[in-house]
């Protein structure tokens, strides 16, 4: 056993978004945004669950906050809910809906805790959604207004910016899976969707130089998982990196880094991109300061001609969590080397990383031991890739609270800090403790 150090300085935190943890989505004057509309239409949501409640984060934000402190939390990524503050997604302001973000700025900062914000984390106003949503050209001209409004009020105070959370997800999951808002199934929109998002986070990143913000700095997060090809054959090695280049950072940062989609994209799904795209690949090609990377799990690509991308899924056979994904701690290094390889980022936040599974109150107390030794295997592996020369400067636990999981509802609880949704009573699980050691000592011992 010895004792690694992790750099020092490394922001150690936990993140949450709005939609999921805050309820009160159209108190003091917020609109209505297409995740509110969508839990509302029964048969979207696992047991008619909505964020209507959430974690009355809202209304409890001094608590939580109290909660980072005493866990000794240095940062905290969370999102700002659009309809929030533009109500009908553009033009009128909401006083009162921006007044609680500069309140839970100013709480942080007085307990001492680097706020990261997300400017977008999936909660659109629905009446942007009755305009066309992110298929709409014009979304990248209103999120850049958006973007920059949230610059100019806050960015006096905060320094650390995300523009969009997920974009894959986004896109795919919400516009041509039909699982999440605003439940389409397309896939010209799909990649409609992908394309203006790359457009809008660029122009907002644009937005944020003109702003100046002393020490500031934006990225993009970005979903993963690690993809390997279920054997040697070159069959499924190029499965595997179809996978790879369409369902991770790929596709992307090749847009943002290199001013085009990732060979494969365009090899297998050219049709689908939208007509003409290279004409805006110039506006997209802008440089970020750091690259927001989500990790939970990996799986294995085989060859498989009668799919979409000639290849499918494949499980390993390794323990899963509550949400079936399998635990494989690996995946989570090599997602972080090939992004420094493949793109050389000047900085790297893991923006979130965390497992759900079956907590259980016992006698006040969650033991959520699991849970303590997924986070263990995966921070062992961030430190090999920070060994490995990965610029890796900070990690954002998934999640601070148990929350909403969108379609599933509040089914599954990733929380460092249990909720119990009766009496919205806070329990600091095992893990949170567990979390709050690792944080003192910026080290782990494996
Ligand atoms: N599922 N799951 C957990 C977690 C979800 O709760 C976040 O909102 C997303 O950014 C990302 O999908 C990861």
């Amino acid at each position: 056993m010895s004792t690694k150090y992790f750099p020092k300085d490394f922001l150690w935190g936990a993140a949450t978004a709005s939609y999921q943890i805050e309820g009160s989505p159209l108190a003091d004057g917020a609109g209505s945004s297409i995740w509110h509309r969508f839990s509302h239409t029964p048969g979207n949501i696992l047991n008619g669950d909505t964020g209507d409640v959430a974690a009355d984060h809202y209304r409890r934000y001094k608590e939580d906050i109290a909660l980072m402190k005493e866990m000794g939390l240095k940062g905290y990524r969370f999102s700002i809910a659009w309809p929030r503050i533009y109500p009908y997604g553009k033009g009128k302001i909401n006083v009162k809906g921006m007044d609680f973000y500069d309140r839970l700025v100013d709480e942080l900062l007085e307990a001492g805790i680097t706020p990261f914000i997300t400017l977008y984390h999936w909660d659109l106003p629905a009446t942007l959604q009755d305009l066309g949503g992110w298929a709409n050209r014009d979304i990248a001209c209103w999120f850049a207004d958006y973007a920059d409004y949230m610059f100019q009020r806050l960015g006096d105070r905060v320094e650390n910016w995300s523009t969009l959370n997920e974009p894959w997800v986004v896109a795919f999951v919400g516009h041509l899976f039909g699982e999440h808002a605003p439940g389409m199934k397309d896939i010209y929109s799909a990649f409609l969707v992908t394309h203006n998002q790359l457009r809008a986070h660029s122009k907002a990143v644009r937005a944020f130089r003109e702003a100046n913000i002393a020490n500031g700095k934006i990225g993009i997060t970005l979903s993963n998982t690690s993809h390997d090809p279920a054997t040697d054959s070159m069959e499924d090695k190029i499965a595997a990196k179809v996978a790879h280049e369409w369902n991770n950072y790929p596709l992307f940062l090749h847009p943002i880094y290199y001013g085009d989609y990732p060979d494969t994209v365009k090899e297998f799904l050219k049709e689908y991109l939208p007509k003409n795209y290279y004409k805006d690949m110039e506006e997209i090609k802008e440089e970020i300061d750091f690259v927001g990377i989500n990790y939970y799990s990996g799986d294995l690509v085989k060859f498989d001609p009668d799919s979409p991308l000639g290849g499918k899924s494949v499980k390993r056979g390794l323990p899963k969590t509550e949400m079936g994904w399998e635990i494989y701690p690996e995946g989570f290094y090599k997602i972080l080397k090939g992004l420094q390889d493949e793109y050389n980022p000047k900085e790297v936040y893991v923006t979130e990383n965390g497992a759900a599974f079956d907590d259980k109150v016992e006698n006040g107390e969650v033991h959520d031991h699991k849970r303590i030794d997924y986070l263990k295997k995966h921070f062992e592996m961030a430190h090999k890739a920070i060994e490995d020369g990965v610029k890796l400067k900070g990690y954002f636990v998934w999640s601070l609270l148990d929350n909403f999981e969108w379609a599933f509802g509040y089914s599954k609880r990733f929380g460092i800090v249990y909720v119990d949704y009766n009496t919205q009573k806070r329990i600091i699980k095992d893990s949170g403790k567990w979390y709050s050691q690792i944080i003192k000592n910026n080290s782990l011992d494996f």
